[in-house]
């Protein structure tokens, strides 16, 4: 397979089979509340994870048809473990989007004062969410780190000494580990969201809807001046607005990177194809991770002239030009 490439062998489960979503674990997981999302209990097995990695590999290995798992945050940006993941390895797409409201809250085991806190355990991105919060309230406590918000929130339950004294966790998890709330909303941006992505194998895609995205790992040729601005062409003429673009070192040497994008659009739309094919000339490596419906339903503005209709009747010009049935150059 070239680097181009992507395969089309079905995914998901035999038909009959339940399907099997494996997320990011224990339960009681803002993850958890993004897979309900899209299934229930009743419907599916849900597997527990306890890293974005092993929820990715399980479905790349066929121990699960799907994986739930976060992506990025609006107050803290970008889930590096999966933008990684996800693109590097056997290829995975995403096949949905969903967006979660977070808030956090301060909970301990029963009888625990907010003065006896002094370590405070939850996953990075949470603590990141809470800081101010928690200097302004709270002083100078500890982060303990923890593979999520829910896992902080089980180990405090726990009857082993953990080494702190309260977890940053969702209130719906500070009930089912049995533990005390200390205090609600706690988050330095109270409209804080997660996207989430709900990831198969590479196989039947969602249809274009007029409200989706499509997601790309590309990577640009070496010391080539000028070479990020020619990636960016490609979208910019043919009129594809970009909604997250973030670079991520490729991990062999110092000073390379990879660039995750999200554009505006569906690979079945005119202009996203152009796109591509432009890409395709420019870069050397251009990984195509799938096109889904925006969970938020916001259609793109299209500039005059990129919309699929201006791309199909200049195609029809120029065949009309070549005198004969054959496909011009893209657009
Ligand atoms: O720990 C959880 O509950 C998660 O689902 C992970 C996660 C994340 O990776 O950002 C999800 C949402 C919140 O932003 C905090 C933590």
């Amino acid at each position: 397979m070239t680097a181009h490439e992507t395969t089309t062998e079905p995914t998901g489960p035999a038909p009959g089979d339940r399907p099997r979503y494996a997320y990011l674990g224990p339960e009681g997981t803002f993850t958890e509340s993004a897979l309900l999302q899209v299934t229930g209990p009743d419907r599916a097995d849900l597997v527990p994870c306890t890293d974005v990695v092993t929820a990715l590999e399980m479905v790349r290995g066929g121990d699960a048809d799907y994986a739930v798992v976060p992506i990025e945050n609006s107050v803290e940006g970008g889930v590096n473990a999966t933008l990684d993941a996800i693109s590097a390895g056997d290829p995975l797409v995403i096949v949905r989007e969903m967006l979660v409201p977070i808030t956090f809250t301060l909970s301990a085991r029963p009888g625990t004062r907010l003065e006896d806190v002094r370590r405070i355990s939850t996953h990075p991105h949470a603590w990141a969410q809470c800081r101010t919060w928690i200097t302004t309230h709270l002083g100078d406590v500890v982060h303990v780190p923890a593979t999520s918000t829910a896992a902080a929130a089980a180990l405090l339950s726990s009857d082993e000494p953990q080494g702190f004294e309260a977890a940053l966790c969702s209130a719906l998890s500070a009930g089912e580990y049995g533990l005390e709330v200390l205090a609600t909303e706690v988050a330095d941006n109270p409209n804080a969201v997660t996207r989430f992505i709900l990831v198969a194998r590479p196989g039947d895609m969602p249809g274009p809807t007029g409200a989706d995205k499509t997601t790309l790992m590309v990577h640009l040729p070496d010391n080539e001046a000028g070479a990020l601005l020619r990636m960016l062409e490609q979208f910019s003429t043919r009129g594809v607005n970009l909604s997250r673009i973030e670079s991520r070192p490729i991990g062999d040497s110092l000073g390379r990177y990879s660039f995750s994008i999200d554009a505006e659009g569906h690979v079945a739309d005119e202009r996203v194809q152009a796109a591509l094919l432009g890409l395709h000339r420019v870069c050397p490596i251009v990984r195509f991770m799938g096109s889904y419906p925006r969970a938020d339903g916001v259609r793109p503005t299209l500039r005059p002239g990129t919309s699929d209709a201006d791309f199909r009747a200049a195609r029809r010009w120029v065949v009309g030009l070549l005198g004969t049935d054959e496909a011009p150059a893209e657009g």
